[in-house]
């Protein structure tokens, strides 16, 4: 099998996302997620809305070696550059952080790249076209993250599943008590900032929301 094939394989389960205002310096960074994949999350986005680009470059390939030590994927949020330059398995791109295609061509094809679709399948459709290896809906609950994130409905997960057949994330508020209602709907990943990462314990909630999965297979 090639080793592209079986990076895209490892595409479900808990998708940690860090936050450079919860997480602002590398000791709280490195420590928090680690504590994130020994809970179970196998593919991490680092998400770092600064502009400081030396401490981006810095913070970002120290992920990806703790990521590669735990066999973790680390994605970089919004900026294929960084994900070249950082040695990740790839790039989450917005509908206004650059095309796929570009991506692609940057990132190589074992590259995983993923795109938010927000509610719309048309968008779902045309990043699959253009080669995106998963798409993301949201937001399902309202987020402390992004409070203004425009809403989802669950069954937008299920239309998706019957349409598409590809890895399928779910964002947005997503917690230990409503992660279930995606998974039931056909989200084979659930992407988690606040619940994750303010927890006073991340390595537990990282496990309860893992075993959701489990026990809703
Ligand atoms: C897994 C996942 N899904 C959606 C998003 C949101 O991406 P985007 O719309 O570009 O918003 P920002 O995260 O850049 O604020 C994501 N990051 N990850
Ligand atoms: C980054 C992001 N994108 C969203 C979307 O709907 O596209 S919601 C969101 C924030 C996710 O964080 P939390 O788990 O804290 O709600
Ligand atoms: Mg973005």
């Amino acid at each position: 099998m090639k080793a592209s094939t079986t990076k895209k394989n490892r595409l479900k389960g808990l998708y940690a996302i860090t936050d450079s205002i919860l997480m602002p310096d590398d000791e709280q960074l490195i420590a928090q997620t680690e504590l994130a994949i020994l809970g179970g999350a196998r593919i991490v986005q680092y998400r770092d809305k600064t502009t400081d680009q030396t401490k981006r470059l810095r913070q970002a390939a120290k992920l990806a070696e703790l990521c590669h030590q735990h066999e973790a994927l680390l994605l970089i949020n919004d900026d294929m550059s960084l994900a070249q330059a950082s040695g990740a398995d790839g790039v989450h791109l917005g509908q206004a952080d650059g095309a796929v295609p570009q991506a692609r061509q940057l990132l190589g094809e074992s590259a995983i790249i993923g795109v938010t679709c927000h509610d719309q399948l048309s968008l779902a459709e045309q990043a699959l076209h253009e080669g995106a290896d998963y798409i993301a809906f949201g937001a399902f609950f309202r987020s402390k993250t992004k409070p203004h994130a425009s809403p989802a409905p669950l069954t937008l997960l299920s239309d998706a599943k019957q349409q598409f057949d590809c890895p399928i994330v779910a964002i947005g508020g997503i917690t230990v008590d409503n992660a279930h209602q995606t998974i039931a709907h056909g989200a084979n990943m659930i992407a988690v900032i606040h619940a994750l990462f303010t927890a006073p314990n991340v390595k537990q909630q990282a496990q309860l929301l893992t075993a959701l999965f489990a026990a809703n297979s």
